[in-house]
């Protein structure tokens, strides 16, 4: 950074949110890079601009309002940003990631006004590929990539180019949350186009005004795509968010025994659900292969869960056979069964047989098959809105003492169902986790804390980990290694624990995360460069939101 900065002029230092530090130039710096008299005289600390930039943020009245000061703040100046993140992590999470990262998305059109060092990738110009992704890193070295085609955006659909926040978004809990350096960071939209009409009536659409695009046309510019990427920036991790159902697990299928990279949705989510349930199963003092779980939302994220669950059975001794015993998949179709038509290669590994069941051909909605199945653990991610119904948890929680549910679909409005109602209709014994954050539930003289079950609480602790060890790939072992260290963090000492540890404490087990990864890849001798030691790579990969001196 600090040859790069030396070469320039006082605007396109002032204008660069990587060299920026506004009125904490010291008079040295200001000297040195021309900045002399382009800024008021008194410097500041960055604690005394944090203090100022918190009270302007405590001004606005509404999120979307916070959301914008906080974006314009990163915009203008990330290591300010950053500092000031540090210290409010847990306001400020919902607020520059899920929730409201979802209106910014619905409303990027009106409210664009800087592309956030992201780069765009068009389906109508392959042969630009390379020079988007070289002119948007500007030289940086890029570590970690976050790419999405915004087919499904949260649970909120097809929303084009304007996904492009979420991938900043993540990048943003990346930082908070581990550490990575801003400045190797890119977040990349592919714009393959949009079936959302709304968007393609907009005149202010800012996206490639056509269909999506599918098929080998797709593939092609996304394996170009991957190409360039590992040709500019051979030391990073490609982090895949929010594909669409058809394409998610295709492209990390095609990907993954090749580069260090991931599905969060699939791999992030899976690993986050299966900790939360080791945390429940710590309190309920049960065993996994005692377990019967049902995914309502038989999708991406649902069969990423089935996917690591099945896993950890396996582990526990379990062979394939018995393990699947132990699944009951849901959808649009109800219960899915091997003959079930449309079904996705992910889906069919976790079918069942009509015969199991006197009454198969009733099981079309979820809760015919809550009444044939008695499910113990139940996960959503169907994207339906209150699907997990009074009637129906009741169901459940006739025949489990602790049932496990986790209503998982965001953002806030698409969620199965409210902690706070599970609680009640549990009558508190329900172990519940959500997907975007919950407020504490009072009932009947216990507070019960809400584990936040998204996959936020894994991927950056993941990613950094992979990254600090210069991983080549990423397999179960690792993700398995990375479930453990969070499932055992839980605190089930006092009643109505959460099953996961709180957002207030992901820097301190994001650390922990990327130490037990870095050191899995180490074991299994996946690193690229020479490295011993798991927790040095990492704290020597970790980088603080303080300025540094420019001499
Ligand atoms: N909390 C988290 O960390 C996390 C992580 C990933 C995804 N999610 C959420 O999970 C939801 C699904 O995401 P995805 O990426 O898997 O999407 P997806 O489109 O791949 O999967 C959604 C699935 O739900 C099914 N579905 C739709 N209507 C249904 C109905 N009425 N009954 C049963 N199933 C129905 C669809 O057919 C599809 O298979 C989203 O809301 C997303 O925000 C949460
Ligand atoms: O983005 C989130 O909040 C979690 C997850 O990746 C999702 O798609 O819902
Ligand atoms: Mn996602």
């Amino acid at each position: 950074m600090e040859e790069l900065i030396m070469t320039k002029t006082a605007d396109s230092i002032l204008n660069n949110p990587f060299l920026n530090k506004g009125t904490a130039f010291t008079k040295a710096e200001r000297k040195a890079l021309g900045l002399t008299g382009t800024l008021p005289s008194n410097v500041q600390t960055i604690d005394e601009q944090t203090t100022q930039a918190y009270a302007q943020f405590q001004s606005k009245s509404t999120r979307l309002e916070k959301r914008i000061f906080l974006m314009n703040l990163f915009n203008e100046n990330r290591t300010l940003f950053y500092h000031l993140m540090d210290e409010h992590v847990v306001e400020f999470m919902p607020i520059v990631y899920d929730p409201v990262v979802a209106d910014s998305i619905e409303q990027y059109n009106e409210l664009f006004l800087d592309p956030q060092n992201a780069a765009f990738v068009s389906v109508d110009a392959p042969e630009d590929v390379e020079d988007t992704l070289r002119n948007a890193a500007e030289g940086r070295d890029i570590r970690l990539v976050v790419v999405t085609d915004a087919e499904g955006i949260l649970g909120m659909g097809d929303w084009g180019v304007n996904g492009v926040d979420i991938a900043v978004g993540k990048l943003m809990v990346y930082t908070a949350a581990a550490g990575i350096d801003p400045s190797q960071v890119l977040p990349v939209s592919i714009d393959a186009g949009t079936n959302n009409q709304k968007l393609l009536d907009d005149p202010l659409y800012l996206g490639n005004r056509h269909k999506r695009v599918y098929g080998d046309q797709y593939y092609d510019v996304i394996d170009k795509f991957v190409e360039a990427e590992q040709k500019l920036f051979p030391d990073s991790l490609l982090h895949w968010e929010d594909f669409g159902r058809s394409n998610a697990q295709v492209i990390l299928d095609k990907y993954k025994d090749k580069i260090a990279t991931f599905n969060d949705d699939i791999q992030g989510t899976g690993m986050v659900v299966l900790a939360g349930i080791l945390g429940a199963l710590n309190i309920s003092k049960e065993s996994i292969k005692d377990q019967k779980i049902l995914s309502f939302g038989a999708g991406t994220a649902g069969m990423g869960i089935a996917n690591q669950i099945m896993d950890e059975l396996m582990q526990a001794g379990l062979t394939e056979e018995e393990a699947k015993q132990h699944f009951y998949a849901v959808d649009k179709q109800g219960l899915l069964f091997d003959d079930t038509e449309d079904l996705t290669p992910a889906q069919k590994a976790f079918t069942r047989k009509r015969s199991e069941f006197s009454n198969a051909d009733e099981l079309t909605n979820l809760e015919a098959v809550v009444k044939a199945v008695h499910p113990t653990v139940m996960i959503g991610t169907s994207t339906q809105p209150g699907t997990f119904t009074e009637s129906i948890i009741k169901e459940m929680a006739a025949h489990t003492d602790r049932p496990i549910i986790f209503p998982l679909s965001n953002p806030t409005k698409l969620a199965e169902a409210k902690a706070e109602d599970l609680i009640k209709w549990t009558d508190g014994r329900a172990l519940v986790a959500t997907g975007i954050p919950a407020d504490d539930v009072e009932y009947k003289g216990v507070t019960y804390q809400i584990g936040q079950g998204n996959n936020a609480l894994m991927y950056p602790g993941l990613g950094f980990g992979l990254i600090a060890a210069t991983a080549k790939v990423l397999n179960n072992e690792t993700l398995s290694a990375a479930c453990h260290a969070l499932g055992g963090i839980v605190d089930t000492s006092k009643p109505g624990a959460a099953v996961l540890p709180p957002v207030s404490k992901i820097t301190e087990f994001s650390q922990t995360l990327a130490e037990v990864v870095a050191q899995s890849v180490l074991d299994q001798k996946l690193n690229k460069e020479p490295i011993s030691d798991a927790k040095k790579a990492v704290a020597d990969m970790k980088w603080v939101p303080e300025y540094k001196a420019v001499k």
